[in-house]
């Protein structure tokens, strides 16, 4: 997408053609610099330390990690390695397990000296499939949006709350969340995105915000806990959230903090929706508050916070009482019974395993 009319993507192949560049998520919103990832730790070290996050976007670099894996030991145990290595670094987005599975698939049957190229070309495909998928959830959740719009006298924009950053920085391009209403602005809907701030990480404030200030996009940043509030009081039109994994029967993971909006938009009649391609569905779990594994994160992400000083430099400062246990759950499960419908590149269906493989038949179970 645009930062300040000069369109971007997340992660590219570099020029030299062996490595990739991504936006350091980390340094925004106050400084937009590039990183290079050459070798398999720059691509682990890259996703554990959150310099790209974000289901999708972690997929893809975890396929390109393998790749530049490959340039140092193309071996089946260099494989093994590399897989293990990458699936290690985030336990939660169901993307990344997916992207390691699909490129290593087919890697050990080609000869070791073909298999940077093979998976650095498969990584690309990946890439761009996921630019394809967001592209298509916005087209078909920006619908959504019209509707409202419509069906609320068309005299006001749609107010759309959405939960950390599930935009065009948390995927290859577009986003997920995030590209309904950038495909609803683009038509003429006029939307207004309430941004929540997203703590410990505050992916809204510094990343939402970010991306949409550089689009253009009308928008607030709320307090977290402002959310409940703006829904009881009519403020609140339409939730869309991103997920890092679905399960078949429509349970939608989530950043922490997601389940209270959707506890709340249930409460208050709001339209609450999930919006996700189809890397971000786990096939294989029926019951994600049991079984979907959530990430525990460094405390320190609570007892600290980074920011720009009045002189511009950055600094990390101590936001917690010295020595206090933290608990830093970084995601949780929204129930399919509280999701109004998941938004998918390839339509929009219920919370349900029959709205699921109604859209993907191809994934029914074997009987
Ligand atoms: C489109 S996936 C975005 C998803 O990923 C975020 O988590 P993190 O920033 O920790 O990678 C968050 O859950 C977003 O909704």
């Amino acid at each position: 997408m645009n930062i300040d009319g000069q369109p971007y993507r997340t992660i590219f192949p570099d020029p030299d053609g062996v490595s990739v560049q991504v936006i350091d998520q980390t340094r925004l919103p106050f400084a937009f610099e590039l990183k290079r990832l050459a070798t398999l730790e720059d691509a682990a070290v890259a996703i554990r330390t959150m310099i790209v996050r974000g289901a999708p976007l972690i997929g893809v670099t975890a396929a390109y990690g393998l790749a530049l894996a490959m340039r140092a030991d193309a071996s089946h145990d260099g494989i093994d390695r590399a897989v293990a290595t990458l699936a290690a670094t985030r336990p939660t987005a169901i993307n990344l397990r997916w992207a390691l599975d699909r490129v290593s698939t087919n890697l050990r049957q080609v000869a070791p000296d073909e298999r940077f190229a093979r998976a650095f070309a498969e990584a690309g495909r990946i890439a761009e499939e996921d630019v394809a998928s967001c592209r298509a959830i916005g087209a078909h959740g920006s619908q959504v949006i019209a509707d409202l719009h419509r069906a609320k006298g068309g005299d006001r924009p749609v107010t759309v709350l959405t939960h950390c950053n599930a935009g065009w920085l948390a995927t290859v391009d577009w986003g997920t969340a995030l590209a309904p209403i950038y495909a609803a602005h683009e038509r003429g809907v006029p939307v207004h995105v309430l941004v929540d701030e997203t703590r410990p990480r505050s992916q809204g404030a510094a990343l939402t915000a970010f991306e949409l200030n550089g689009h253009g996009v009308p928008h607030t940043v709320i307090a977290d806990n402002a959310g409940g509030h703006l829904m009881q009081h009519g403020g609140v039109d339409l939730c869309i959230v991103g997920s890092d994994r679905t399960t078949a029967s429509g349970d939608v993971c989530n950043k922490i903090g997601t389940y209270l909006k959707a506890l709340a938009a249930h409460d208050n009649g709001v339209p609450f929706y999930a919006a996700l391609p189809f890397s971000t569905i786990d096939w294989t779990l029926d019951d994600g508050v049991k079984e979907i594994p959530i990430e525990e994160r460094d405390g320190r992400e609570v007892t600290h916070m980074t920011g720009r000083l009045p002189d511009g430099g950055f600094a990390t400062i101590e936001v917690v009482s010295p020595g206090s246990p933290v608990a830093n759950p970084a995601f949780d499960v929204t129930p399919a019974r509280l999701v109004t419908g998941i938004i998918t590149e390839r339509g929009i269906c219920e919370a349900s395993a029959e709205g699921l493989y109604g859209l993907y038949p191809e994934r029914r179970k074997a009987a």
